[in-house]
């Protein structure tokens, strides 16, 4: 298993108060090598707290984070960020806030340049590199952030809400682009969202969080016979937004109705 959560709690002190307050409590979760879970829930239930528990900036309460089985103890190379807010640096171009990741690796200076040339094309920039973040875009930025984290090679790409900031048009765009990305590396993928579109568009399992405490309520696989044409108006992909809806909204029973009225288990409590 590349990340494992083992029942994990994340308390925080409160001010005022002698009982800390329980933003993740008992999170138990797999995530394959090579996999692309989604975790989608409400503003609050602790999805941002759990990534930060898996980049190893803040540590559990109580419970383990694994990856390949080792203890995660604090941040490392293996793990690349993407967050909401580009994080470019201003004043560096495309090109060079991509070679910043190489910079970290080591990766000597001739080198820098050609590689970081290639991760900007992965992310379909070629042609940008020498462009400033003011000149770009919002979605162009996002691509130079992604390509940025890809360039430090990382087998695990975290991803906070990397595209709430961008209008539909430019979000559904980089969603595709992302879902390319992903085939072609391989690499293994946590995304986070409020969205649950989004979730269903780009997960192969969706873990659903529900708040107070912060708990993964069902972990749900998504699998289309065909992502060819329009997937959003594809009915399949309607009945599993309703699920999850239906699961963020605690009506679990009506949820086991809904699908094996189509006779796929989808894993859900009944
Ligand atoms: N450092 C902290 N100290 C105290 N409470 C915290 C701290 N960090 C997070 N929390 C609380 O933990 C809960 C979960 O927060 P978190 O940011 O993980 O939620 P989230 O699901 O990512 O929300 P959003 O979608 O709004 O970003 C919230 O109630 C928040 O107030």
């Amino acid at each position: 298993m590349k990340i494992e959560f083992v029942s994990v709690t994340k308390e925080f002190a409160v001010r005022g108060s002698d009982r800390p307050f329980a933003a993740v409590s008992d999170i138990s979760l797999d995530v394959a090598e090579g996999e692309f879970l989604t975790l989608v829930g409400p503003s609050g239930c602790g999805k941002s707290t759990l990534l930060d528990l898996l980049t190893g900036l803040t540590l559990p309460t109580r419970g383990e984070i694994r990856i390949d089985g080792v203890p995660v103890t604090g941040p490392g190379l293996d793990r690349g960020i993407v967050f909401q807010q580009y994080a470019l640096f201003p004043w560096r171009t495309a090109v060079a806030n991509v070679e910043f990741g190489l910079e970290a690796k080591g990766v000597p200076r001739r080198e820098r340049r050609e590689r970081a040339r290639g991760y900007l094309d992965l992310v379909g920039l070629r042609g940008f590199d020498e462009r400033y973040p003011h000149e770009l875009s919002g979605g162009m930025r996002q691509r130079v952030a992604i390509a940025r984290s890809l360039a430090y090679d990382p087998d695990i790409l975290l991803m906070d809400e990397p595209f709430a900031a961008l209008d539909a048009q430019t979000r559904e765009s980089l969603q595709e682009e992302l879902l390319r990305i992903w085939n072609k590396t391989g690499k293994t993928i946590v995304f986070i969202t409020h969205g649950i579109d989004e979730a269903v568009y780009l997960g192969q399992r969706v873990a659903v969080m529900t708040p107070s405490p912060g708990r993964i309520r069902a972990v749900v696989p998504v699998s289309f016979a065909s992502r060819e044409g329009d997937l959003r108006a594809d009915p399949v992909f309607g009945e599993y937004r309703h699920a999850i809806w239906t699961l963020l909204r605690e009506e679990v029973s009506s949820v086991g109705q809904t699908l094996t009225q189509h006779g796929r288990p989808l894993g859900l409590p009944a």
